[in-house]
């Protein structure tokens, strides 16, 4: 039998690319990626120009169709493999990313009757508006004794499914109305490519606070928040919500036409990025830590029992691989923090000899803060540019560095700025080993593990732990990929389960990043200093950033 290929498809926060896997060994075959052409919509809604309010965030749902209708042939061609020999198509998202959509699919924000109004278009994950409503979702849960609220580390974020859909009642009830569902991007596209919605678990589960056994939050508790979203659960949220690597639909005539795919096809129910992820790095068993780092980190670990974890994004039986509980937990702004700088805050001289010597800001940045040793700057920053997620999981927080003297230079900052994320990684781990869960290894996925080798050694040194690396250029993709070859199963040419296709297809790096000795001594002083100010900043001590940002509301 000729050797057989799967498609995966990672949506990112900027862009996103589409990857042709060789199923016999996970091997990435060809890549391309299509760069969102409204990126994020943070400032202006398209079309009107109306300014959009502090901490929204939305996206173009046409652009994720252009990334199936540019990326794909692109890899099909790059690969000249032929498309009989494509046996599925698998796709990974940001999350929860969601949408309003009609009875026959289309995004509320694609008609002229609703675009001009913010509410109808994607709200991505990291539009943190709904702020009010998460933290009443909160007082409710916790004053009914709601049991779920402990699944999710004792806090409901801003960004999830309840708040966003909360805050379009509240702020647009024309929009609500004239939804007929409220989808995940992820679940939107593959009805694009299928014709059908399926709801799958991981999304529902992390994100929509739906549970195997319990379904969603009761309707007494809906209604509790507001009468009108008693029935949410079965009207705008209905549908059955299947496993991962379920097989969605096949491969619709249309979209075949325009990726050049067979019409058939497996097609495999969505995922999220960083838990696709995890199969692509062979992790499929507890006490590894995957770590997918890009603009944001979503940190994901399996373990055998369900355990309570402050501020964790949530535990999901059989959400990452069946079998397991799946953790989740995250930092909101990594690369993020490191791209503000580098766009917002450099001196023009900085850009200059970047420019002069042929590299990229980050990259000259990065060569000179590797000059520096760890302390050696004085400066400690707190990594909340974009609020905190876990553990205090809270939006109001804001970025904070300290130190600063008239002699301090842009690379002691960005290596600060560097070691603040490293620092909330660190916070991270100690959680789940407070609460008993165990971590063991760091695995490390998606792009700054490519792009910078200096912040990867502060992660070792920080944590004091070995990290391994993957060894693919789009893990989740190829995740993606590898559910694709599960849905389309053995008879086609794939494999029964995940556990199986990790086995055939994962890939990580042969050599580790270890910790030096020297560094990590100086860290885990700093590191102490780190969580004295996350205390004091972020647990009551002092409300400053709560104060200031509400100062700001005035403008
Ligand atoms: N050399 C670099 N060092 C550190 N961060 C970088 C570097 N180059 C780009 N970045 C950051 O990487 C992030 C994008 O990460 P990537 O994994 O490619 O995308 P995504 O998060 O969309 O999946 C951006 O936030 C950008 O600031
Ligand atoms: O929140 C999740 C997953 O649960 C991510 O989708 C979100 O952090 C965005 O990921 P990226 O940083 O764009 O890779």
């Amino acid at each position: 039998m000729n050797r057989k290929y799967a498609i995966g498809v990672d949506y990112g926060t900027q862009s996103g690319r589409a990857v042709l896997v060789d199923l016999s060994n996970g091997h990435e075959v060809a890549d391309h990626v299509t760069p969102y052409a409204h990126h994020v919509i943070d400032e202006r809604l398209p079309h009107s120009g109306e300014a959009l309010e502090a901490d929204w965030a939305l996206q173009h749902p046409l652009d994720y169709i252009e990334v199936l209708t540019t990326s794909i042939p692109e890899v099909m061609k790059q690969s000249g493999i032929d498309p009989a020999d494509v046996i599925g198509i698998g796709i990974d998202f940001t999350a929860c990313t969601m949408l309003p959509i009609t009875e026959l699919h289309e995004p509320l924000c694609t008609l002229p009757a609703y675009q001009d109004n913010p509410h109808s278009w994607v709200k991505l994950w990291k539009h943190h508006a709904a702020q009010d409503e998460a933290n009443l979702i909160n007082e409710m849960a916790a004053k009914r004794g709601e049991k779920w609220l402990a699944r999710y580390g004792g806090k409901i974020s801003s960004e999830w499914m309840l708040a966003k859909i909360w805050q379009i009642l509240n702020e647009a009830p024309e929009i609500y109305e004239a939804a007929d569902q409220f989808v995940e991007a992820t679940d939107w596209v593959i009805s694009q490519l299928t014709g059908q919605i399926t709801r799958n678990s991981c999304t529902a589960g992390y994100k929509a606070i739906w549970h195997k056994q319990d379904g969603y939050p009761s309707e007494a508790f809906l209604a509790s928040l507001d009468p009108r979203l008693e029935k949410l659960a079965d009207t705008k949220l209905r549908g059955d919500i299947v496993p991962l690597g379920t097989k969605a639909g096949e491969l619709n005539e249309k979209l075949a036409a325009l990726t050049g795919l067979r019409p058939g096809i497996a097609v495999a129910v969505g995922n999220v990025d960083a838990h696709a992820a995890v199969p692509a790095v062979g992790v499929v068993t507890p006490g590894k830590l995957v770590m997918a780092m890009g603009t944001s980190i979503c940190h994901m670990l399996l373990g055998d029992e369900e355990k309570e974890v402050e501020g964790m994004c949530g535990v999901v039986e059989d959400g990452i691989i069946p079998g397991f509980y799946g953790y989740e937990a995250g930092q909101s702004a990594v690369g993020d923090i490191f791209e503000w700088y580098v766009d917002e805050a450099v001196p023009a001289y900085v850009k200059e000899e970047a420019a002069q010597a042929g590299v990229s800001v980050h990259e000259w940045l990065e060569g000179k803060a590797a000059l520096q040793q760890p302390g050696q700057s004085g400066l400690l920053a707190l990594d909340w540019w974009n609020g905190n997620r876990s553990t205090l999981v809270d939006t109001d927080l804001t970025g904070l560095l300290l130190g600063c003297t008239l002699l301090t230079k842009p690379e002691e900052i960005y290596r600060a700025l560097l070691e603040s994320t490293a620092y909330g990684t660190r916070k991270i781990v100690d959680a789940f080993r407070s609460s008993g869960v165990a971590v063991d290894t760091l695995y490390a996925c998606g792009g700054l593990p490519q792009k910078n080798r200096l912040l990867m050694q502060i992660y070792a040194d920080v944590t004091n732990m070995e990290i391994r690396v993957a060894d693919s250029k789009h893990t989740p993709a190829v995740g993606a990929a590898m559910f694709a070859a599960v849905a389309a199963g053995p008879e086609a040419g794939g494999y029964a389960t995940i556990v199986e296709a990790a086995e055939n297809m994962a890939r990580v790096r042969e050599e580790a990043l270890r910790p030096n000795p020297e560094h990590a001594a100086v860290y885990e002083e700093l590191y102490q200093e780190y969580v004295t100010l996350h205390d004091y900043f972020g647990r009551g001590g002092n409300d400053v950033m709560k104060r200031l940002k509400n100062l700001k509301k005035h403008y």
